[in-house]
This record gives structure tokens, C-alpha cells and sequence, in this order.
């Protein structure tokens, strides 16, 4: 009789950290994707607009992977006004040969916590300047404190600004991240001069109006964008495509319709097929490839691929297994 693998959040965080070992996995899942033999179907998204919601649904096939997962992730962003955490949700192993179920991970949305960080320093690894060492957060929420986390692991950071729109929870984040990660981290208000005195920005939240201005960007930056996963958020001024040098989605055809570059569509700033201006040196290009020059603005589009949610299941179910957790039941 076929055995099924339960596993829950707290063993799920046992075996799995936002460390090298998770950024190891996502970076080898992009270079994956990049070799395009990966199969990632688009992303089955509901909204539920009356109570700021939507649930996305997410997977892929991976070749060589023994098992591939299918992500049921909510992200409801009027939840913590009532003690809830905006994400949560779960993923589901299958057999890859035979399709069999396998394994329930019941994470509440851990999972793609870590997976989602490490994308954001994947994408500092290779689009941020070797030296990078100031960082602004626009956020304030789970991602906000991860993503910094994340950047910690690749970039030697000295100091982070965070700005959020609410600035009790701008202080509180700043103030648990300086104890948390040993480096200054304060709350600015001021959010044109944070931005502009980075090396690193990354975009945070599910604004659906911009908040990064084009202007505000400087010679030798790197932004990631990983706020904007739904048509109608957008978190950078779509006039920023036109002073970028380089433009890395995490899937193009994500991007286009969910990201950030959607917006740049409809304004005009990108066109279909767009090329970042040859006269700025560098075109469009899969991720993958590293920063050339410290003068470069550089851009990483993040929707969130179910690529990255077959890693790091299949991940997290091989660290249970080593430790025998998790309990097995026939089905
Ligand atoms: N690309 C990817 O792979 C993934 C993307 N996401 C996306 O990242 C975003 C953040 O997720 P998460 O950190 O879990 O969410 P949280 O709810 O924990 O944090 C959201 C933060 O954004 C702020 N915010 C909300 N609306 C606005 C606005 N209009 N203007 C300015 N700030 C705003 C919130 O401020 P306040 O406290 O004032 O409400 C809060 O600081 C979401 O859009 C989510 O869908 C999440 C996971 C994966
Ligand atoms: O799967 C994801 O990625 C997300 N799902 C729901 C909202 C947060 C991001």
C-alpha cells in the first residue's frame, strides 16, 4: 500500500533554513529553468478581491527530479490587521514517474518564505556589485526582514535603511533586524533618499501604486522587485525601464503579465520583445549572467516560479527524511 509522508511547519523548519544550503538549491533551480528543459505551466491565480486576496497555484517539472510539487499558496493582505500573517498555504509532492502522491508539506507558506529570500539573493549574487554594502528595504512585512537576511549571505552589508508607510512597524523591523543580523539597520521616512543612497533596493510590498521613482536610481545599483506578483501591483515607477541596464526576469512570461514589466509594457517605457536601449550596452537577458560593470543599473523582475517551489519541497522532504521526521501513513 502506497505510504504518504505528512510533514508540518515546525519540522518543516528544522529541516530547512534561509542559509547557503537553501540559495545553493534555488540558484540550481534557475539554472535549471535557464536550460529550458523545465516544464512551468502558468500560474493558476484567483483573486478574491472583496478581502484583498488571492490564491496562487504553482509547480513544475524539474528533468532528473525524482518528484515534482503543486503549491496552494494564499496571500491575503488585509491579514495582519486581524494577527494573521498575509501568506500561507502548502505544497504537495508527486512521484514524478508514476505521478503518486507522496508527501503533504504543511508549511503555512514557509517554504516559499525561504524560496523567495534566497531568489532575492541569487539575484544580488549575480546582479549586485561585488562590494554592495547599503541596502534599502521598502516593506515592512515578512519579506522585508528575509529579504535582508538573504543579502547578509551574499553581500558584505554594513548598514540598511527600511521605509515603510506605517512607521511604528518601520521602527519595529529596523529594531529586530539590527539585533538579529549584527549590522545597523534604521527606519527612514524619507524614502527618495534611502533609495538613493543604496547599493541594493528591494521592492517588498503588494503596492499597486508606484513607489520607486526613476529618478531616484543611481549608477552602479542593483533593484530587485519581488513585491509585484499580480497584474495590479506595481512597486517601481514604470520610467525606470528606461534607465536600467539590465533587465533579468525571473520568467519573462511571468513578468510580462505580473511583474513589474507588465507596467513598463502598458506605459510605453518597454515594448513587446523590449530591449533594454543598445545604446546603454546591454539587451534583456536571462538570469544567469553576472553585473559587467559597477556602473550598471540593474534590474531582477521576481514573480515567484513554481520551479523554485519543486526545489525546495524536494529539498526540505530529503533534510526530514535524513532526520526521520515527519510521520508516514498508508493511503
Ligand atoms: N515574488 C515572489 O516570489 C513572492 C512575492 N510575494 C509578494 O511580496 C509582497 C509582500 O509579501 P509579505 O512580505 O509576505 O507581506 P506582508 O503583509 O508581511 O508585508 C507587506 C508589507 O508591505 C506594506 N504595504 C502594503 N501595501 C502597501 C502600499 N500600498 N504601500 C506601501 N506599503 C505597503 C505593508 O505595510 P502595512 O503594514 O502598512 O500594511 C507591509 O510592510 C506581496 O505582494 C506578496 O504577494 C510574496 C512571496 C513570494
Ligand atoms: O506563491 C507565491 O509566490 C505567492 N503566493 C501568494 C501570495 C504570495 C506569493
Amino acid at each position: 500500500m502506497p505510504t504518504l509522508k505528512i510533514l508540518t511547519e515546525s519540522e518543516l523548519r528544522q529541516a530547512v533554513q534561509l542559509n547557503a544550503d537553501a540559495i545553493e538549491c534555488i540558484e540550481s533551480a534557475f539554472a535549471a529553468l535557464a536550460s529550458g528543459e523545465v516544464v512551468m505551466p502558468p500560474i493558476l491565480s484567483m483573486a478574491i478581491e472583496e478581502f484583498n486576496g488571492e490564491v496562487d497555484v504553482k509547480t513544475a517539472y524539474v528533468p532528473g527530479f525524482e518528484s515534482f510539487a503543486i503549491k496552494m499558496s494564499p496571500g491575503f493582505f488585509d491579514n495582519p490587521k486581524v494577527g494573521l500573517p498575509s501568506t500561507s498555504g502548502l505544497m504537495v509532492l508527486f512521484a514524478a514517474r508514476t505521478g503518486m502522491l507522496e508527501a503533504v508539506l504543511l508549511d503555512n507558506g514557509y517554504l516559499t518564505d525561504i524560496r523567495t529570500a534566497a531568489a532575492g539573493a541569487v539575484a544580488a549574487r549575480y546582479l549586485a556589485r561585488s562590494d554592495a554594502e547599503r541596502v534599502c528595504i521598502v516593506g515592512a512585512g515578512r519579506q522585508s526582514r528575509l529579504q535582508l537576511e538573504a543579502l547578509c549571505l551574499v553581500r558584505p552589508i554594513q548598514s540598511a535603511v527600511v521605509w515603510a508607510r506605517n512607521h511604528d512597524r518601520g521602527k519595529s523591523a529596523a529594531l529586530e533586524l539590527s539585533e538579529s543580523l549584527g549590522v545597523s539597520v534604521t527606519f527612514g521616512s524619507d524614502l527618495k533618499k534611502a533609495v538613493s543612497s543604496a547599493d541594493i533596493v528591494v521592492t517588498t510590498t503588494p503596492s499597486a501604486d508606484p513607489l520607486v521613482m526613476a529618478d531616484w536610481l543611481c549608477a552602479g545599483q542593483h533593484i530587485t522587485s519581488m513585491g509585484s506578483d499580480q497584474a495590479h501591483k506595481n512597486e517601481l515607477d514604470p520610467g525606470c525601464f528606461a534607465v536600467v541596464d539590465r533587465y533579468v526576469p525571473d520568467r519573462r512570461s511571468q513578468t510580462e503579465k505580473l511583474g513589474e514589466l507588465h507596467h513598463a509594457l502598458e506605459a510605453g517605457t518597454a515594448s513587446v520583445g523590449f530591449n533594454i536601449p543598445r545604446t546603454r550596452r546591454h539587451c534583456c537577458r536571462q538570469s544567469g549572467e553576472s553585473v559587467e560593470s559597477d556602473e550598471e543599473i540593474t534590474l531582477c523582475d521576481l514573480t515567484g516560479t513554481g520551479v523554485q517551489d519543486t526545489a525546495i519541497a524536494t529539498f526540505a522532504r530529503m533534510r526530514a527524511e535524513a532526520v526521520s521526521a515527519g510521520i508516514d501513513i498508508e493511503v
